[in-house]
This record gives C-alpha cells, sequence and structure tokens, in this order.
C-alpha cells in the first residue's frame, strides 16, 4: 500500500520548461489590426502616474492560539501586494499598441504594477521555482469526458491553439502551466465561444483557471466594451461568486497572476473584512469582482455595486451556491439586480458535485448551455487513497494521536506534509485544537466563529507549516488548494457524501497523490452505501464490513445520492426523462423551465440496486 506522507511529498516527474508548449504565435498575429486596449474604467481620464494606495491588506498580527509558531512571510493569505496598477500603463495610445502589444503605456503598466508571482524579475527562469513543475499529467490522460448540448465546440490539446492573447499566454508559462488540465482542454474552447457553461471536474483539476482563462482574455480583447463612468458605484464586467471568504481570496490571487500585466483588474471582496478598504479598492476601478454573496448583496443594497454591465458569470462551487443556504442570495444577485439576463451575458457554473436537482435549479441563470463532465460526476479522483476505520466515537481521540504518531515516526518533514482533519462542529474544531496542542501536535482551527483575521492568520501558519495540523469544519471543505496537504482526516464524517468528496479534494490536487482517512461509526450507517459506491468508482479498496452496512442500508431519499448518477446513470440531468418536459427533443435546449417533477432517479440501475439490497 502507498504510504500517504511518501506519496504526497513526491515531487512528480515531468519537470517544466515553463515554455515549451506555449511558444506558438497565439495573440501576435491580430495585433496590428487591433485598437489599444484601454480598461474601461481609465478611458476618459487623464493619464497619471501616482500609485492608488495599499490593497486589501488582510491581517498580519493576530496571534494564533496554539500559539505555535507566527506567520511565515510571503503567504498567499491576505497580506497581499497592493495592487498597484499604474494608470499610464493602460494608455496604449496610438503607435499601434493593442492588447498584446508591448510597446509603448502597456510596458510601462508593466513597470508598476506588483508582481503578483512574488517575484519581481518576472524572468522564465526565476518563475522556474514555481509548484506547478511537478504535474503528472498522465494521472488525467483516461479521464472519460462528457459533453452534451448543441455544437459542442472541439476541444484542443494545448493552450497555444487558443488564442487567449498574448499577455496571458505569458502570465501561464510563469505558472508553470504547460498544458492544459482535461477540463480547461473542453472548458475553455466553450467558454471562448461564448456559450454558456455547466462543468463538473474533480476536485483540484483546474477549474478556477478553466473559467478565469475566458473571461480575462474576454475582457482583454474586447475593443467594444462600454465606457463606465467612475465614481462611486462600481461596474465590473464580471462577476466571479463563490461561497467562502478564503475561497475568494485565493480565486483573487489566482486571478490576479492570470490577469498580471493584462490590464485587466481584479478586485475581491467578501465578509468579516472592512468593507472601507474594499470600497476603496471598488473606486479605483474593477473589470472582475470576485465575491462572496453576503457581502455583494451589502455592496448591492449600499448602490456601490451595479451589475448592469456585467458579461461574465462564473459561479464556482455552483452546487454550494445553489443549495438551500445559499439560493435565495444568489437568486436575488442574478435575478432581482441589474444583472443582464441569460444569453445576455455569459454564464459559468463550476463544481466537483451536481446534483440533479441542482442542475435543475442551476438550468435558471443558464441559456442554451453545454454540460461538461471530466470524470465522473461527483467521483473522487483515484490520486487520493482512501481508508475508512470503524472507530468509536470514544475512541476518535487516541485513534487519532496513533495516527499522527505514526506519520511522526515516518520522519517526514512536517512543512511538506500537512494533515487537515475534519469535524462537525465549531466547538468540536476548537476542542480538538486544544487537546492536540496539550498533546505536543502543533494544530490551529478554522471555522465560523473564529474571525476573520484569525481564520486567515490560521490557514497562514497552516499553509507555510508552522502549524502542520489543521483542524476544521466545512468552512475549508471547498475550493481551498493548499500545496502539501498529505492527509485529510475524516474526524467526523459529513452526513453527504457530496461534502466528503469536497473535503478529500483537498489533498490528491493536480495529478498528486494524497490520503484520505474517515473514522466511520454506527452514527454514520446512512454514509455506508455512498460511501462504498465512491470508493469502488475510485477503484479503492473497501473494508468487508463497509459493504456490510452498505449493504444493510438504503436509500430512503435524503442528501445521499450519488451526484448525477455516478457510473450508473446520467450526467446532464437534461438526459433523464424524469426531468424532461414531456419527453421531447427538446432536452439539450439548456434555459429554464424544465419541468422537474422531483422525480429525481438517483441514477442508480435496477441491476445495481439490487446488488446492495
Ligand atoms: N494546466 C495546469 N498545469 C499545471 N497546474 C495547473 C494547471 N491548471 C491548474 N493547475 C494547478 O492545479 C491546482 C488545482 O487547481 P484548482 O484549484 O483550480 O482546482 P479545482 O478544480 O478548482 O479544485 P476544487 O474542486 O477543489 O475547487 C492549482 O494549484 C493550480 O495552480
Amino acid at each position: 500500500m502507498r504510504t500517504s506522507w511518501a506519496d504526497s511529498v513526491a515531487a512528480a516527474e515531468n519537470p517544466a520548461t515553463g515554455s515549451s508548449a506555449n511558444n506558438g504565435n497565439v495573440g501576435t498575429t491580430s495585433a496590428p489590426t487591433r485598437p489599444a486596449y484601454v480598461p474601461p474604467h481609465l478611458r476618459n481620464r487623464t493619464p497619471s502616474s501616482d500609485p492608488p494606495g495599499p490593497a486589501n491588506s488582510g491581517s498580519t498580527s493576530g496571534a494564533d492560539r496554539s500559539g505555535y509558531g507566527a506567520p511565515s512571510g510571503g503567504s498567499n493569505w491576505g497580506g497581499g501586494p497592493r495592487n498597484d496598477y499604474s494608470r499610464s500603463g493602460y494608455s496604449g495610445g496610438g503607435g499601434g499598441g493593442g492588447w498584446n502589444n508591448r510597446s509603448g503605456g502597456w510596458d510601462r503598466g508593466r513597470e508598476r504594477e506588483v508582481n503578483p508571482f512574488g517575484d519581481d524579475d518576472p524572468t522564465e527562469q526565476e518563475f522556474g521555482e514555481q509548484e506547478n513543475t511537478g504535474i503528472n499529467f498522465d494521472a488525467y490522460e483516461d479521464i472519460p469526458v462528457e459533453t452534451s448540448g448543441d455544437n459542442v465546440p472541439p476541444p484542443v490539446n494545448t493552450f497555444a491553439e487558443i488564442d487567449l492573447g498574448e499577455a496571458l499566454n505569458q502570465n501561464i508559462r510563469r505558472c508553470k502551466y504547460v498544458k492544459p488540465t482535461p477540463v480547461q482542454r473542453h472548458a475553455i474552447p466553450i467558454s471562448l465561444a461564448g456559450r454558456d457553461l455547466m462543468a463538473c471536474a474533480q476536485t483540484g483539476s483546474g477549474k478556477t483557471a478553466a473559467f478565469c482563462f475566458p473571461i480575462i482574455s474576454g475582457i482583454m480583447k474586447d475593443q467594444f466594451v462600454q465606457r463606465r463612468p467612475r465614481g462611486r458605484v462600481a461596474f465590473p464586467l464580471a462577476l466571479i461568486l463563490s461561497p467562502t471568504r478564503e475561497l475568494s481570496m485565493q480565486i483573487h490571487e489566482e486571478a490576479r497572476k492570470f490577469a498580471y500585466q493584462t490590464g485587466v483588474k481584479v478586485v475581491v471582496a467578501y465578509g468579516g473584512a472592512p468593507i472601507s478598504q474594499q470600497l476603496r479598492e471598488l473606486e479605483r476601478g474593477v473589470d472582475i469582482l470576485v465575491a462572496t454573496p453576503g457581502r455583494l448583496v451589502d455592496l448591492l443594497e449600499r448602490a456601490r455595486v451595479s451589475l448592469e454591465l456585467i458579461k461574465y458569470l462564473a459561479l464556482d462551487e455552483a452546487d454550494r451556491m445553489l443549495d438551500m443556504g445559499f439560493e435565495p442570495q444568489i437568486r436575488k444577485i442574478v435575478e432581482q439586480m441589474d444583472m443582464p439576463p441569460p444569453g445576455v451575458r455569459q454564464t459559468m457554473l463550476f463544481s466537483a458535485t451536481f446534483p440533479k436537482e441542482i442542475q435543475r435549479l442551476a438550468s435558471d441563470f443558464l441559456s442554451t448551455y453545454i454540460f461538461l463532465a471530466v470524470g465522473r460526476v461527483g467521483s473522487s479522483t483515484d490520486l487520493i487513497v482512501q481508508r475508512v476505520e470503524f472507530v468509536n466515537e470514544y475512541d476518535k481521540r487516541s485513534h487519532l494521536m496513533d495516527l499522527l504518531h505514526a506519520q511522526k515516526a515516518n520522519g517526514v518533514n512536517s512543512k511538506q506534509a500537512l494533515t487537515l482533519v475534519f469535524v462537525e462542529t465549531k466547538k468540536g474544531a476548537d476542542s480538538l485544537e486544544h487537546w492536540l496542542c496539550t498533546n505536543g501536535f502543533p494544530a490551529t482551527t478554522i471555522h465560523g466563529d473564529r474571525t476573520q483575521q484569525e481564520r486567515e492568520h490560521a490557514l497562514r501558519s497552516f499553509k507555510s507549516g508552522h502549524t502542520p495540523i489543521l483542524v476544521a469544519t466545512d468552512v475549508a471543505a471547498r475550493g481551498l488548494d493548499i500545496p502539501h496537504v498529505a492527509h485529510v482526516v475524516n474526524f467526523d464524517l459529513p452526513n453527504d457524501i457530496d461534502d466528503y468528496v469536497h473535503r478529500i479534494g483537498r489533498t490528491g490536487r493536480a495529478g498528486k497523490s494524497g490520503l484520505a482517512t474517515a473514522f466511520f461509526n454506527e452514527n454514520n450507517a446512512s454514509m455506508a452505501r455512498p460511501l462504498t459506491e465512491l470508493m469502488q468508482e475510485a477503484n479503492q479498496e473497501v473494508p468487508a464490513w463497509l459493504s456490510r452496512y452498505a449493504a444493510r442500508s438504503s436509500y430512503g431519499g435524503g442528501k445521499n445520492r450519488r451526484s448525477g448518477g455516478g457510473r450508473f446513470g446520467g450526467r446532464d440531468f437534461r438526459r433523464d426523462s424524469s426531468f424532461s418536459r414531456g419527453g421531447g427533443a427538446d432536452h439539450y435546449g439548456g434555459g429554464s423551465g424544465y419541468g422537474a417533477s422531483g422525480g429525481y432517479s438517483g441514477g442508480y440501475g435496477p441491476g445495481m440496486t439490487s446488488a446492495w439490497d
């Protein structure tokens, strides 16, 4: 059996040169014919060289309760560099300066913009030290892909095949993305063709870039972007919504890298942080707004943001955004404010899981969309070794201790092998963190009762390896991309298999392997069957005792029906007759109005069902 620690820290092969796949002439041929790109918020304005003030600087000093180490510098969490966008840099102006032209104003802008890669010398060699040199793409080669919808644009094999623009291509090289991941291969051409998209791809497979690249590229290329008034109200062109503050911050950091020196300005707004700073940042102009729904509603109600000019709407973790907790806020933002309707704006929904009920809801927000499934909907990646152990409630702490001691005994450098422990409640998180610390294991915690400053500090401390154990509630379950998470422990199993998929997806990312251990006992009986099926799908060894639990349990509805039906049924809900309106030929017409009868089939074929009963 693979050992988690060795696996997770082993750098995969395929060191990237960073330039091989992107040496094509993408974007260069059309430059002379294009007019200069001037971001709309800078039009009608006299160029000036005075830099704006500091952007949201995040927290820096909150002492962690664990008392283990201070956060190291250079972390991506909070404390971000200033969005020091040079105004003169956007002028481009005459002399044939196009959006991919490096002369004139464009270059001046490049000099002044803070380098989000954390290195002031943006040479290819300097970027060679980045994380992504170890991607094992072979892990994704034979992944099944399903698309449905009308006239699906064909996938690409390289970034060079897509006209993203030279500035963006250069950032892709800086990120050491040598070639697109499968979801990027399919989703980027679809989005660039202007199509609405519902995309489902496994955790850690590069969905962020899949929606960021077309948005950035689209804004860069748009010669007819409306002039936007400057002043108290911000008029973003793209809106990216995500369910948690930390995920919004992460998307912002990523998008800033992708948008570096493109002239596209990315701003983030999330709760728990001072709104005044975010307002100042918005006033300076925004092309792409990354936000959590609550803070965005606040900004909209204060009339400080208008969605009138939105051309691109992306929902990350879209199924979470449309579940009962968030749906009213999302509907308010998307349907009841001034956002252009589906068909006028372009909408992209991404997640690793997409229950059919949520697909149906989501179709309200889309127009004639394409459904894309990379891998099985809601499946976990088989890069993650999944173990389930029977542990009674009262034994959980000592069992965790045994695991941690075993890891320590393996002598793996803790900075390269982080452990993320998921628990059910905020109190449980605090209490477990305290217990771990008093037993000599540096731990910190993230959950909804901590201040935003504490949350950000905890993440920085974990990410840097200063505190190699993070005890978390589901607030950390989705989207967070933390290198070196080698082990995810489900100390308390969630009640929903999709939550499990997202939690374990914090390891085994971007082609690397990882380990996930779940503590299972009588209280988790309802999870036995979906867990068993998920593990079988991912070619994991299922303990005999768990199979017996699964055989005893039955589905009485509830949340644990596998997303989209897994391998046993359809994925795109439009293919499921119980969701169609009269079974007509209109299944792929997209849009709203599918007469959902609530007849969720679960996707489990009769043969399969009997195998479990
Ligand atoms: N083409 C690429 N080449 C190399 N690395 C990549 C590529 N695309 C993305 N990555 C890296 O893969 C990691 C995972 O990407 P990302 O966070 O976008 O995954 P995700 O699919 O959104 O995951 P989740 O479902 O957990 O939100 C990131 O570190 C990212 O930088």
